[in-house]
């Protein structure tokens, strides 16, 4: 599961940069050959996974749901990674059928050695999997299938880029990864460390929040989305599981209300799926929780008005 090095969680590179452009010209890195089509693409997630769910909101926001198909992973990931099986709310592979994840991987590239995560992009026609970088699937979901989804919603707008690339690197960094950089230390110091970046960071975006409506300005962007995903998921799990605990998000005003509003735009209560987040970290990292027991709270009601 996690690489450390000196106690430190070291994440991953992503395995599969190709990128789905709207002629099939090559994207940014990897190869060409991946032109947007519609019934063509189908994502994998899991509704437990933080990364995977920023796919699942942006194919929601682009009104891509007839576009893109999804399967569902079962939210115990065992060690050799994610698995179907019968689950509330989770699905078979609707492509090939497969038990595991890994056997996708296989099938796209017999000479993968890398570690076999969620989401994937993947090709139904040429069977392979396009990209399994959220940060890339996201960018390709903004624009490349406006010739069918919501074109007029952009959330990487040209005149925000730079601003946006900020936010997303600190974010990352402290927050995102920050909150697994704390939960998977080793080491006293390297918990000690990554908890006092989350915690400064955290505060300065509550800062941030309470003279700006988002994280750019007054309109919401792809910055927005990547931090949701970390917030929506700190009481119920990172605040306890993974010992991120100076306070929790509804001791921060402005953080907890703007989790509420983006809570609250149509489509993202349904890919918020509360029981997957937390039967996965708790039931799958036994290292951490040997017990697998999940806690019955927090009680948290992200419907609540939020009054931003
Ligand atoms: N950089 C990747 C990271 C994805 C990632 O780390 N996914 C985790 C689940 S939250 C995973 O599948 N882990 C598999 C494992 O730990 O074996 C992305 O953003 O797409």
């Amino acid at each position: 599961m996690a690489a450390t090095k000196n106690g430190e969680f070291i994440r991953w590179e992503s395995g599969f940069r190709h990128w789905v452009t709207s002629d099939g010209s090559p994207g940014p890195s990897g190869e060409g050959g991946f032109p947007a089509e519609p019934g063509r693409y189908h994502l994998y997630v899991s509704y437990a996974c933080p990364w995977a769910h920023r796919t699942l909101i942006l194919r929601a926001l682009k009104g891509l749901e007839e576009l893109i198909s999804v399967s569902v992973v079962h939210p115990l990931m065992p060690p050799e990674s994610w698995v179907f099986g019968e689950y509330p709310g989770a699905t078979p592979d609707h492509v090939h059928g497969f038990d595991k994840l890994l056997q996708l991987y296989a099938h796209s590239a017999p000479d993968f050695d890398g570690v076999v995560t969620v989401p994937v992009l993947y090709d139904k026609q040429r069977e392979t999997i396009v990209n399994n970088e959220s940060a890339e699937i996201i960018r390709m979901l903004n624009s490349t299938f406006d010739a069918w989804g919501n074109a007029e919603l952009d959330l990487y707008p040209v005149e925000l880029r730079a601003e946006i690339d900020a936010i997303n690197a600190l974010v990352y960094d402290n927050v995102n990864n920050g909150v697994y950089r704390a939960g998977f230390a080793t080491t006293q110091s390297a918990y000690e460390t990554a908890f006092d970046q989350l915690f400064a960071t955290l505060d300065q975006l509550e800062a941030k929040l309470a003279t700006q409506r988002y994280l750019v300005g007054d309109q919401i962007t792809e910055a927005d989305w990547r931090l949701f995903t970390t917030l929506v998921r700190f009481d119920p799990v990172y605040h306890g599981h993974f010992k991120c605990n100076r306070q929790r998000l509804v001791d921060y005003p402005n953080l907890w209300a703007y989790t509420r509003e983006l809570y609250q735009v149509p489509g993202i209560a349904e890919t918020v799926n509360m029981d997957h987040i937390k039967r996965h970290y708790y039931g799958s990292h036994k290292d951490i929780n040997p017990t697998g027991i999940v806690p019955k709270g927090p009680a948290l009601d992200f419907t609540e008005p939020h009054g931003r």
